[in-house]
């Protein structure tokens, strides 16, 4: 599944009086690894939401590959996000109770996937993430090995885009290491267009591009990657 290119033009979001998204001009190209940083409060998880879709903005243009994400309505908005996008998070998001593979393949199997085929593309995935999801509850995986069932549930779908809200905030050093591996290759092998918001300085060092936010309005772009 290849990336999408991403163009994003006068993107404004208030909340009250309060700029909290004032982004002129921005590109990212597919097959790349975008990182947010800033301060907190600087407004790295609201740009995540309104890349994704979850958010729409006061103004301004959020063009996914020809589709202007910003101006569609919320359930086209939402099936959108559906089909193109998959999430991680910094707490997982997980379901302890359920094994790794029923945590990977629940929102899927009820969006309408037909089981079978979704828990052979779960367990290959899951090997290929290296969590051992024989276990029956998702609770007995250490964190990172849980941060990759979250991984591997985002991408269950096939998303060609890929977002990460601190994805090793709650991390130990080595498996955050293992996770932003992971990142890494899902933008340069897989081709996915891969955006994280982050203050972990290992992500920042491996990312294409760096977007440094500071009350909402980009003070640095630092760009490897191509425009
Ligand atoms: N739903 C909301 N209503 C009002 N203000 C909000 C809302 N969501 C975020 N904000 C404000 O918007 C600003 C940006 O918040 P955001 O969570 O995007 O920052 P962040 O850079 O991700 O911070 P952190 O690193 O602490 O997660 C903050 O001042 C926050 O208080």
């Amino acid at each position: 599944m290849p990336g999408l290119p991403l163009a994003i033009s006068g993107l404004k979001l208030a909340f009250g009086h309060d700029a909290v998204i004032d982004l002129p001009q921005m590109r990212i190209a597919p097959g790349t690894l975008t990182v947010l940083s800033g301060p907190s409060g600087s407004g790295k998880s609201t740009l995540l939401y309104l890349l994704s879709g979850l958010l729409r903005p006061a103004s301004g243009e959020i063009d996914w590959a020809g589709t202007d994400i910003a101006a569609l309505a919320e359930g086209r908005r939402d099936r959108w996000r559906r089909d193109h996008a998959g999430f991680i998070f910094q707490d997982f998001h997980l379901i302890q109770e359920l094994s790794p593979l029923d945590n990977v393949i629940a929102s899927a199997w009820f969006s309408g996937f037909s089981a079978a085929p979704l828990k052979a593309r779960a367990r290959l995935r899951l090997d290929t993430l290296g969590v051992p999801h024989e276990r029956r509850r998702t609770n007995l995986l250490s964190r990172g090995e849980q941060q990759r069932v979250a991984i591997a549930r985002a991408l269950i779908g096939n998303p060609s885009i890929i977002f990460a809200d601190e994805p090793t905030a709650s991390l130990d050093a080595k498996s955050g290491e293992g996770v932003i591996g992971i990142l890494r290759q899902l933008a340069s092998e897989e081709g996915r267009t891969v955006i994280a918001a982050t203050h972990d300085p290992a992500l920042l060092a491996l990312a294409d591009t760096v977007v440094r936010l500071d009350h909402g309005r980009p003070m640095t772009i630092d760009s490897k990657a191509p425009a």
